[in-house]
């Protein structure tokens, strides 16, 4: 087009190229701002995944936490976040194109009364019309469509699977007439219970029996894979057992209302459970979404040992403590893991006991802090130390889907048959 215009008139090309610095002026000037718009687009998406990535993999966390809606609410935030920078970004990128257009047609216009006082006489009409055609078509509004177009088609899998995943339903509802369980004394038991994860797969619980009193610390030990962590998902509901039943305070937990099952049954999870927030939002958690009562937090904080490294740090429990936790040491972790499910006060409590290695002071203050934790609930504790087995009641052997209670004689002797157990001695 370009050199067709140039064979129709050479002057009146010279004019029209003129059109360029303004153009580049225009397109310099949104491009900066399209740059800044970008910058905020990417903050916001990777904002979005770090968050993503944190939560996901505590989603059983989450979930015995109640706090699936808090969790929604702040996914929402940060979507929405995302959604209207990419789309002030879509809309700039597709405002250039506009803008070439109008410098264009402005030009065109002067271009037009320009020539025709200039060029009098020197080429007809249709040279004319056939020059400013091939003007309007130097622009390539229809390669823009083409780029959308494609933009939209490399975009649609990832909506395709977005809409696949909302129609994902979970197995396990709650009835009708499920009932509030209200406030709970802790008194559990699993009646032969049975579970498997696929129809073909192999029962991973295989008709186990266990009565947890309440005010009861029962450990469980076992080699990894032998299905403890299965237990704990079953004791909160994440599934529902083949065959058999569990009871909390001789009441169905098929039959309660799911928010109140998980408000009585607080999971302490000291490896992986913080998020990145304040402290005083990491403890207060389970009320995030509602108003987190600072006097409980600190109290909680204290008793778990962990007031005073929280005032030594720079805004005390206004402190960020990063994605995950990522400022703090482990012990500490640990420690606001427990200050949270003082916090809590479910009368049972699972704890998933941290595998991370500590030094022995940390150790004794996290030590101290579950004794306490220990002390007016009914505990279950996947423990993989054997000073946490040594503080429980009882101690019970999980493999290969059955129950084994340990005797005393052999926890107390340190001998090497323990190794089946899976713990660090
Ligand atoms: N979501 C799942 N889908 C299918 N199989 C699973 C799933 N979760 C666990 N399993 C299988 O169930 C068995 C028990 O797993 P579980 O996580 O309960 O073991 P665990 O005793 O907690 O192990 P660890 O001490 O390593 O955490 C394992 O064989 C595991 O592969």
């Amino acid at each position: 087009m370009a050199s067709r215009m140039l064979v129709i008139s050479p002057v009146l090309s010279l004019i029209a190229a003129m059109v360029i610095p303004c153009t580049a002026l225009a397109i310099a000037y949104l491009g900066t701002r399209l740059r800044k718009v970008s910058k905020k687009a990417k903050l916001s998406i990777s904002a979005l995944s770090a968050y993503l990535n944190e939560v996901l993999p505590a989603i059983l966390f989450v979930k015995a936490n109640n706090a699936e809606f808090s969790e929604v609410a702040r996914f929402e935030r940060l979507a929405n976040a995302d959604l209207s920078t990419l789309l002030t970004k879509r809309k700039m990128k597709a405002f250039i194109p506009q803008i070439v257009q109008i410098i264009y047609f402005g030009a065109l216009s002067i271009l037009c009364v320009g020539s025709m006082a200039v060029s009098s006489g020197c080429f007809d009409g249709c040279s004319m019309v056939s020059f400013i055609t091939s003007l309007i078509f130097v622009v390539e509004p229809i390669q823009d469509v083409g780029k959308a177009y494609n933009e939209w088609k490399q975009g649609e899998p990832a909506i395709e699977r977005l809409f696949d995943l909302t129609k994902f339903k979970s197995k396990v509802t709650e009835k009708p007439d499920a009932v509030d369980l209200g406030h709970v004394s802790g008194d559990v038991k699993f009646c032969d219970i049975s579970f498997r994860y696929g129809e073909n797969s192999p029962l991973v619980l295989n008709g186990l029996n266990l009565h947890i009193k309440a005010g009861e610390t029962v450990a469980l030990v076992g080699p990894s894979g032998g299905g403890k962590t299965t237990l704990i998902k079953m004791l909160l509901r994440l599934y529902d057992p083949l065959y058999g039943c569990i009871l909390v305070d001789n009441q169905n937990i098929q039959n309660v209302q799911l928010e109140s099952l998980r408000r009585n049954v607080g999971l302490v999870s000291q490896d992986i459970s913080l998020f990145s927030g304040t402290i005083a939002e990491n403890i207060g958690y389970r009320d995030i979404m509602t108003k987190i009562e600072m006097e409980k937090v600190e109290l909680a904080a204290q008793t778990a040992n962990a007031d005073e490294f929280i005032r030594k740090l720079p805004k005390g429990y206004q402190t960020n403590i990063g994605p995950r936790g990522s400022s703090l040491s482990g012990g500490q972790k640990q420690r606001l893991a427990i200050a949270r499910a003082l916090y809590q006060d479910s009368s049972i409590l699972i704890l998933d006991e941290a595998t991370s290695a500590l030094d022995s002071r940390s150790e004794l203050l996290v030590r101290q802090a579950v004794q306490r934790l220990m002390e007016n609930h009914t505990v279950l504790v996947i423990a993989h130390r054997l000073e946490t087995v040594l503080m429980a009641k009882r101690v019970f052997l999980l493999d290969d889907g059955k129950l084994q209670e340990l005797t005393p004689s052999l926890l107390g002797s340190h001998n090497s048959s323990l190794t089946s157990t899976g713990l660090v001695i």
